[in-house]
């Protein structure tokens, strides 16, 4: 058996050699037809040459990545029979999935069949200089067989090998055969077979704090939806474990690969923590696949915010809630008066609350309250002044409508020029329609050019700022006026109280989006830009030619101005607020769309809602539904006991079945002598030794930094998660410490406790305090038959 083994690693050597020569090969020959091209100066079209460099540098990254990045460029191989029609396809492989009539010969002593091609998986594709595929693209058509033959239905594979490598090395190969009743030939000699599967071996290594690629051993039912066709809406439930994050990153490099020219608006991923972000993020590059894709955490999907702050669970529920589009509204009209915060743009702040008395004399006190209340100009030499009630009615009337309130700004002033217009009594002086348009228009231009008028504008209607507009929502009062019969007075205060914090949270990046929307903004005419003062004394400006944005630039530049794209994918979609969908959707209007989540691991406190926004942000799309049904991140014995929270959780729901075993119980222990941090720390350093890899420690929120301190010098293997933290991660180990804390967090809290249970890969320890009523062996009471 060893030497079979030895044999078939010799074997794919051989071919992963021929491989880097042909790469090699082909990056000599792109360099030659550039330099001869540029020798003769004649380099044919430009078109042409630039076909050359592309190729040259297309070349150049595949050897690049091939020697640094990859530890197994090549991973997969089928040996396959023959198909029913003899086409092929654009990467030369041929296209049929069924075996041609009469392949397989049944005699007395079995069935017998000849391998008519085998070809080898990898991550990139390969030819050969006769244009036979040394390599086949992993998302290829031809590829596809390698994932989805099962032994139930094998199509035309015989043999599936993964063959593990590291560099230019092959270390070994592991084989499933699709048909084991059939002997097969290869070359006339029977098809050897090694090892028992590469899954299992892929499951059991010791995890990192960042993902790895699934690439070798994609199970059928998670091809179907990487490969599922990017129509409308794709939507993917599946247990703990079940691969959908996994999924979901495929599926963003398979789209790219399908259709590039159609993805290269961009794909945004959506991720509920920046750790889940850190974790997944390097699983793109290792597919081949980087800068078209953008992974943001829901709470930095507006430019320039990273919120990392959570509220409460009973603030969280208010500003998550679609109530909060009312309140919202009518505090982006609200907050153009002011009771003295100044939540104007960058304007003049200062100005505005100094300069509120417009005319000479105006009382200090007035000044310092906020929005003026009467604007007095002269004009053709009259004074004219408009008092309280005129200005309000003049607000009133040019906030009419749902228009954007930054763009109404134009019409409040000229409404405001009207009404001057009509006290001036000018209105009649002429009969000839030109004159009086022209001494209507010197009239404009005599009260705007006053500094005084703009003074007053900007105080009067300053231009409004989602931050702003955001943090007068922190004034008790003002709040409780805007959300009037929308959140109960208890509701307003608390919300009130959370804004008046510096920094933001998650769930305040939604209501930012949702403002900037409210508000929009406003056009400005655009800064010419800075002339060099020597161009200026000689005329050069006028006489070079612009330069012309290059290709590259012009990318990133329409990459950081992107604001929407061309599909949208949304893992862990279950925990999506209504506001938040709102704000996902904005990015996805004419969007293709997957959808990944588990309603049972929701720590949303009203799931209807959510699912009613996710419905309007999808809009009446049709939807492909997809089930993922096996866990293979949890071993059977923390499955079980996860299922037990799952049927408090979600009673009827089914948990995934677990793919292995380790025969390793889940431990129980219990706080000693009081002393939470210490038994805290001691089972984690207890788990530290039993595991290579990770150990994560999952507390309530609230303990989030003191759990932190208690694990201080345990080294970098080990981390403190809060509870919601915990999201999508995986460990070898976790540390679950108060089921009960976590559980009475929220009215979500048992599903949230369902999700921190189920991150382990290996061991699991649940340390109780005495609010989880442990028992006789330490098992706490919402673990208990
Ligand atoms: N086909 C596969 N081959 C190897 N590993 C796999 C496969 N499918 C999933 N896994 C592994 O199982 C673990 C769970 O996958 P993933 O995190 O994508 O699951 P999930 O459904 O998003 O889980 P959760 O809902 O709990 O966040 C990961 O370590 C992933 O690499």
């Amino acid at each position: 058996m060893a030497d079979v083994r030895e044999r078939e690693i010799s074997v794919e050597q051989e071919h992963l050699d021929q491989v880097y020569r042909r790469l090699e090969e082909k990056i000599h020959e792109a360099e030659f037809l550039m330099n001869d091209a540029a020798k003769r100066g004649q380099v044919g079209t430009p078109g042409a040459l630039a076909e050359r460099d592309a190729q040259v540098f297309r070349a150049g990254v595949h050897l690049n990545r091939l020697n640094n990045e990859f530890e197994d460029f090549l991973f997969g191989r089928i040996d396959l029979l023959l198909g029913k029609d003899g086409k092929k396809g654009p990467d030369g492989a041929y296209t049929a999935v069924e075996p041609a009539e009469g392949v397989v010969r049944t005699e007395e002593s079995g069935t017998y069949a000849d391998i008519a091609e085998t070809l080898h998986i990898g991550r990139i594709g390969v030819l050969d200089a006769d244009y036979s595929p040394l390599v086949i693209d992993w998302r290829a058509p031809a590829a596809a067989p390698f994932y989805r033959s099962t032994p139930v239905d094998p199509g035309r594979v015989v043999r599936r090998r993964v063959i593990r490598s590291k560099g230019r090395k092959v270390l070994g190969v592991e084989d499933d055969l699709m048909r084991p009743e059939l002997t097969a030939f290869l070359d006339g000699e029977a098809l050897p077979v090694v090892g028992d599967g590469a899954l299992m071996a892929a499951l059991g290594q010791a995890r990192s704090h960042s993902m790895r690629d699934i690439v070798a051993s994609i199970q059928a039912e998670q091809d179907l939806v990487i490969r599922a066709p990017a129509a409308s809406v794709t939507y993917v439930e599946g247990g703990p474990g079940t691969g959908k994050t996994a999924v979901a990153l495929h599926r963003a490099a398979y789209l790219l690969y399908q259709d590039r020219r159609r993805y290269a608006g961009g794909i945004l991923i959506v991720s509920p923590t920046p750790l889940l972000v850190a974790y997944t993020e390097g699983v793109l590059p290792s597919l081949g696949e980087e800068g078209q894709v953008a992974i943001r955490a829901v709470g930095s999907l507006v430019d320039g915010t990273e919120a990392t702050v959570y509220d409460s669970p009973a603030v969280a529920r208010v500003k998550g809630s679609s109530r909060m589009l009312k309140v919202l509204r009518r505090a982006a009209r609200g907050a153009l008066e002011r009771d003295g915060a100044v939540p104007a743009a960058s304007g003049r702040p200062a100005a505005n609350t100094q300069q509120l008395a417009f005319g000479e004399e105006e009382p200090e006190a007035e000044a310092a309250k906020g929005t003026p209340t009467r604007l007095r100009v002269v004009a053709f030499g009259r004074r004219l002044e408009l008092d309280a009630g005129q200005l309000d009615r003049i607000r009133q009337s040019a906030l009419g409508g749902t228009a954007p309130v930054n763009l109404l700004r134009p019409r409040a002033r000229k409404l405001l020029l009207d009404a001057l217009w009509d006290q001036s009594g000018s209105a009649g002086r002429h009969d000839d329609p030109e004159l009086a348009a022209e001494l209507r228009s010197s009239f404009d231009d005599d009260i705007t050019s006053e500094d005084d008028f703009i003074a007053f504008l900007d105080a009067w209607w300053p231009e409004l700022t989602p931050r702003g507009v955001l943090s007068a929502m922190g004034d008790e009062r003002s709040l409780n006026r805007w959300s009037r019969r929308v959140l109960n007075p208890g509701e307003a205060r608390k919300v009130a109280r959370s804004l008046r914090r510096d920094a933001l949270s998650v769930h305040d990046v939604a209501l930012l989006d949702e403002l900037q929307a409210i508000l929009g903004t406003p056009h400005r005419p655009r800064k010419k830009k800075d002339l060099d003062p020597l161009d200026l004394l000689t005329g050069l400006d006028e006489l070079m030619p612009q330069r012309e944005e290059s290709q590259r630039e012009r990318a990133e530049r329409l990459a950081a101005e992107r604001t929407e794209y061309a599909h949208v994918i949304v893992d862990e979609a279950q925990d999506l607020t209504p506001m938040q969908w709102r704000m996902v959707g904005r990015r996805g209007r004419h969007a293709t769309w997957t959808v990944v989540g588990d309603p049972a691991q929701s720590s949303w406190s009203s799931p209807d809602e959510a699912a009613a926004a996710r419905d309007e942000a999808l809009g009446s799309r049709p939807r492909r539904r997809f089930t993922l049904t096996v866990n293979y991140r949890n071993p059977a014995e923390i499955a079980d006991l996860a299922a037990k929270v799952l049927a408090l959780a979600m009673p009827g729901a089914e948990s995934p079945s677990a793919v292995r075993s380790t025969g390793i119980e889940p431990r129980f222990a219990v706080v000693r002598g009081g002393d939470l941090g210490r038994s805290v720390r001691d089972e984690a350093a207890r788990l530290l030794e039993r595991v290579e890899g990770t150990v994560g420690v999952v507390v309530a929120m609230n303990r989030r930094e003191q759990a932190a301190r208690w694990l201080a010098g345990l080294g970098e293997r080990v981390v403190a998660l809060g509870s919601l933290e915990a999201k999508g991660l995986e460990y070898d180990a976790t540390l679950v410490v108060s089921p009960a804390e976590i559980a009475d967090e929220s009215p979500a809290g048992l599903r949230v406790l369902y999700v921190a249970l189920t991150r382990a890969t290996q061991q699991l320890t649940v340390l109780s305090g005495e609010r989880d009523e442990p028992d006789g062996e330490g098992v706490p009471d919402l673990l208990r038959e």
